[in-house]
């Protein structure tokens, strides 16, 4: 079992939760030690909160491993990782805490297990400052499934803020190695695609204003472009929520996101003008992920065989703080070339880790 941790300084750039995931999914899966101190400094609540706790005692079952210091509110924890394992795991928030921040932290464990595993999560499944859980599945899913990694998805049930509940089933299906992405080349726009929900007591006239606003500001901008975005009133949900995601698709098979959850005393206009302003945005860069998808590429372009380019936009603090985990954490290297004023290109030398219970 490792032993010498390897210092990790949780306050560095972003200073949030994403440092915690990421140096926790490396250390699972090249089985280092790591400590993490400052964890999420730079936070108004600095420390771990149960999102974040959960997290990282879901990769220690994964691998088996000890978690040492890990409690809410903890600013310093150790990972001593074990054995990956295989079969049923479950992992619960208990609050609305983001299940999909819990799955950014298991996936890329997983897939270096012997066989498929099960993972059976619960929290918020649309949850503010975090992927929704359609984005995972409208945008995130189809990306990687082009890097190798294999999942499915089972969404059992929604859980909003601030009740949670939401229980998401995921299987992940090992692989040898990850292969590189190669995402420079927008292409044109071909499609927007959306989905606007309500649950629990909200009635569905509040999902197609959300839709309507969305589709209207959308269509002004955009002019020629189909756009279809779907009304829903969700079937089995815990608690009340609304919200938008929309995605625009282009023929070379980028897929980028824009969107905005409903609040109370919010109307519903504004939220499908958040959602189309920002996919808008992320739109006029021409890049091939938006803002959020290019931290969510980088570790997994670290850990894959050869080398991974990615046309993006302005480049994020939290991708700069994923880069910095992932070259501290692995041999990979990545550069960064401005190529117009507003994009710029991630080059990454993989290190092309090899599943070793395969
Ligand atoms: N609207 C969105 N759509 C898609 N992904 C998002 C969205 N908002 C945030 N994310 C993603 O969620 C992650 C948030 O990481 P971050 O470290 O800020 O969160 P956190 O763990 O909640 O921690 P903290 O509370 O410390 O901010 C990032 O990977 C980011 O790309």
């Amino acid at each position: 079992m490792a032993s010498v941790e390897i210092a990790v300084d949780g306050s560095i750039l972003e200073g949030g939760g994403q440092i915690l995931r990421n140096s926790g999914s490396l250390s699972c899966i090249l089985q280092k030690a790591i400590k993490v101190s400052n964890i999420r400094a730079k936070r108004s609540k600095p420390g771990l909160r149960p999102q974040h706790l959960t997290g990282l005692q879901l990769i220690a079952d994964l691998c088996g491993g000890r978690l040492i210091g890990g409690n809410i509110g903890s600013t310093e924890i150790a990972l001593h990782p074990g054995h990956m394992k295989s079969g049923s795991f479950t992992a619960d928030t208990q609050t609305a805490g983001s299940i999909c921040l819990l799955l950014q932290a298991a996936l890329p464990c997983l897939l270096y297990s012997k066989t498929q595993t099960t993972l059976n999560l619960y929290g918020g499944t649309n949850a503010e400052m975090a992927p929704q859980i359609d984005y995972f599945t409208m945008v995130f899913q189809p990306i990687v499934s082009r890097m190798g990694l294999q999942f499915d998805c089972d969404i059992q049930k929604r859980g909003y803020f601030p009740k949670g509940g939401g229980a998401v089933e995921v299987r992940v299906h090992p692989i040898l190695h990850l292969q590189p992405i190669n995402l420079t080349d927008f292409g044109k726009i071909t499609c927007i695609r959306g989905r606007s929900f309500v649950a629990g007591v909200l009635p569905i006239k509040v999902a197609h204003a959300t839709s309507r606003s969305a589709q209207n500001l959308i269509q002004r901008q955009l002019p020629g472009i189909p756009v279809h975005i779907e009304s829903i009133k969700e079937a089995s949900a815990v608690g009340a929520g609304s919200g938008i995601i929309i995605t625009a698709e282009t023929s070379t098979g980028c897929i980028l996101a824009g969107s905005a959850l409903g609040k109370r005393g919010l109307p519903a206009e504004n939220v499908g003008q958040t959602a189309a302003e920002m996919l808008l945005q992320n739109l006029q860069h021409e890049a091939c992920v938006d803002e959020y998808l290019q931290d969510q590429l980088i570790l997994l372009m670290a850990l894959a065989k050869g080398q991974s380019m990615l046309k993006c936009g302005p480049i994020s603090m939290h991708t700069q703080t994923a880069i910095h985990t992932a070259q501290l954490l692995t041999e990979s290297k990545f550069t960064i070339k401005e190529t117009s004023e507003s994009t710029n290109v991630i080059t990454c030398d993989g290190i092309g880790f090899v599943n070793p219970n395969l």
